[in-house]
């Protein structure tokens, strides 16, 4: 049942409590509740992702009033980011159901072979390797036609896809006028922009189609596909609008405690409520909420536990740290061209016809993902100074270091849309960065946000990889295709012309895509380092998985959620294998 208050819980003992029920806690829920005989409980911070205004977590178009600073948003803000000219920036995390998978903006990448082959390698296990991952990828994706019904060939590989899974993928369903001129400039441009057929097969280097987490015209998320068929069972429980304040002692083994009790509050000053769960607990609360609530139970460095007075349970010194995120800066310019989405938005008559059409067929432009209908990943040249300099961050020669993402319109997280005029955005990612940044407690209550320091553009090599990484946007703008198209850069850009102006431009306006991970990295058994071992088990304690993206321990090269489904999946076996009777 879905419950609002600890009031309605029928048990204080579940077999297994689920902290979060984010895009890796449904599918851990909703996999583990397969057994009628197993009783799981979720406690999810965050509001139903139905009801109240939630047609922007649901209609693809309108990812974009989704956060920050909304009902679905945790609403968090960074410290002040030496890389970014000391601004803090906005650092939106999903807090509803679905978590961060509902509120995002739907790109589906997987990341390279060597992604996941690097994650085998860090962990000791090869059961992490791209070629034993990829059965739990195929297994967890329902690929279906796009929204508008064309035909798809030569605009993926369905080889590699899943059609019977979970969560629903699509390519674009609505046409935009850049379409054809983004894949002219993979034939002339095609040393340095080469086509993929198909960015998800495990090479994604090149430029390809664009594939969303969305079906039926509809945003696809952990909830939609996982939480809501995991609901209709009686063995579930999902407590909403709930937050858990710590994890409680319940025993010991050794000299090693067991942390199967889930302490959780709904507001500050609110009754403290406890369950406590006979199997085990997994915090899937994300990169964020994960390692604050192992740093609140007294799992962490010891000498900041101390000082905030919260007892040591368990020194563990990488909870928080390591932290990798990928930073980005859109670029602009003034286009040749009156049907972007500039026009729909600056047009309530055509933003109105266009909401009539998507509720009469869920069809148009509505169905769409708003955030293009291409991507491209890329490397930096063998012989770059760069990687002479300072080693090769990426987990091996299929892994991108910086990323594009092909924009009909005028796109930012920075910057205000002009009122007026159409544009063309490229926004311009670092996906291999070297930087690592942390979350700190600000204080002993769980009420009060972390301190949040993704160090965004923290090192010299960051920087001149987003360098790089413009110039080759510039490059692609000035491939004959869009000679009769784009008119001039945007006026912020318009310095943007050396490495030095490349550079003020980004302190000026890059920020984070939002894509946080390793906080509570994966390490070997056998390390001393890390937070959790290859089963993704707590280090020296008993009872206790994390299972998101915090255990990554390098960022992926991709937008990562469907890296954190893949673990989810494989979690969620191991978890079942530990238990078996
Ligand atoms: C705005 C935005 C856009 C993005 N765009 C993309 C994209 O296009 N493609 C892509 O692949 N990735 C994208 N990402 C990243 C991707 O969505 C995340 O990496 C991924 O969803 C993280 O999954 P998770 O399970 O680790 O955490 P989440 O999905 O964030 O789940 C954590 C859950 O735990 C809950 N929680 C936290 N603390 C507590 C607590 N104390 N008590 C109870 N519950 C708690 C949260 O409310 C949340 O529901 C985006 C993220 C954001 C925020």
């Amino acid at each position: 049942s879905l419950l609002t208050s600890p009031a309605q819980l029928k048990s204080a003992e579940y077999d297994f409590v689920v902290v979060g029920a984010g895009t890796a806690g449904c599918v851990i829920a909703n996999r583990l509740s397969e057994d009628p005989q197993v009783r799981v409980l979720v406690i999810e911070a965050g509001r139903s992702n139905t009801g109240d205004g939630a047609d922007v977590i649901q209609i693809p178009f309108l990812v974009g009033d989704a956060t920050p600073s909304t009902s679905f948003d945790w609403n968090y803000t960074t410290v002040p980011q030496q890389g970014l000219a000391g601004r803090s920036v906005a650092f939106p995390r999903g807090r509803v159901l679905g978590g961060s998978s509902s509120v995002n903006f739907m790109y589906y990448t997987r990341g390279s072979s060597d992604d996941f082959d690097r994650l085998a390698r860090v962990s000791g296990d090869d059961g992490w390797s791209w070629k034993k991952i990829l059965p739990y990828i195929l297994k967890t994706e329902k690929h279906l036609p796009p929204a508008d019904g064309h035909n798809t060939t030569g605009q993926f590989n369905p080889a590699v896809h899943g059609f019977n899974g979970h969560l629903l993928t699509t390519l674009p369903g609505f046409p935009s006028d850049i379409d054809d001129r983004v894949t002219k400039t993979t034939e002339v441009l095609k040393d340095e922009f080469p086509f993929n057929l198909d960015m998800n097969s495990g090479t994604p280097l090149g430029v390809g189609w664009l594939q969303s987490t969305i079906g039926n015209g509809a945003r696809s998320s952990s909830a939609t596909a996982f939480l809501t068929e995991a609901l209709g069972r009686p063995n579930v429980d999902v407590l909403i609008e709930t937050q858990v304040t710590r994890l409680i002692q319940t025993g010991h083994t050794g000299s090693a405690p067991i942390l199967q009790g889930v302490e959780f509050a709904q507001s500050r000053s609110g009754p403290r409520f406890k369950v406590t769960a006979q199997k085990e607990v997994i915090l899937s609360a994300g990169s964020i909420g994960t390692p604050q609530i192992l740093m609140l139970s007294g799992i962490g460095d010891q000498k900041e536990l101390e000082a905030l007075k919260i007892p040591t349970s368990v020194h563990l010194p990488d909870v928080g740290k390591n932290m990798q995120d990928h930073p980005f800066v859109a670029m602009q310019w003034i286009a040749n061209d009156n049907q972007t989405q500039d026009t729909l938005n600056q047009r309530p008559d055509l933003f109105a016809a266009a909401q009539k059409e998507y509720d009469a067929t869920h069809t148009g432009i509505f169905a769409n993902n708003p955030a293009g209908n291409h991507i491209g990943w890329f490397r930096l040249p063998d012989d770059s100074p760069l990687l002479k300099q300072f080693g090769d961050p990426t987990g091996g020669p299929h892994s991108p270091h910086f990323e594009m993402m092909y924009e009909n319109g005028f796109f930012s997280f920075t910057q205000t849309a002009p009122p007026t005029g159409n544009f063309f955005s490229i926004l311009v990612a670092a996906v291999a960065p070297t930087a690592r940044g942390s979350v700190k407690l600000a204080t002993s209550s769980a009420f009060d946000h972390p301190l949040i320091d993704p160090n965004l553009l923290g090192t010299e090599f960051d920087q001149s990889l987003l360098v790089e990484a413009v110039k080759s946007s510039q490059r692609f703008v000035a491939a004959s295709p869009w000679k009769d198209y784009i008119i001039k850069p945007f006026v912020d850009s318009v310095n943007a012309t050396t490495d030095e102006g490349i550079k003020e431009y980004a302190a000026k306006f890059a920020t984070t895509i939002r894509h946080p991970v390793s906080t509570s990295i994966i390490s070997k058994e056998s390390d001393k380092t890390g937070v959790v071992g290859p089963q993704l088990l707590v280090k020296n304690v008993k009872g206790l998985r994390v299972v998101d993206a915090s255990i990554w321990p390098f960022v992926v090269g991709a937008h990562p959620q469907a890296a954190v489904y893949a673990i989810a999946e494989r979690a969620a076996d191991l978890i079942k294998a530990a238990h078996k009777k």
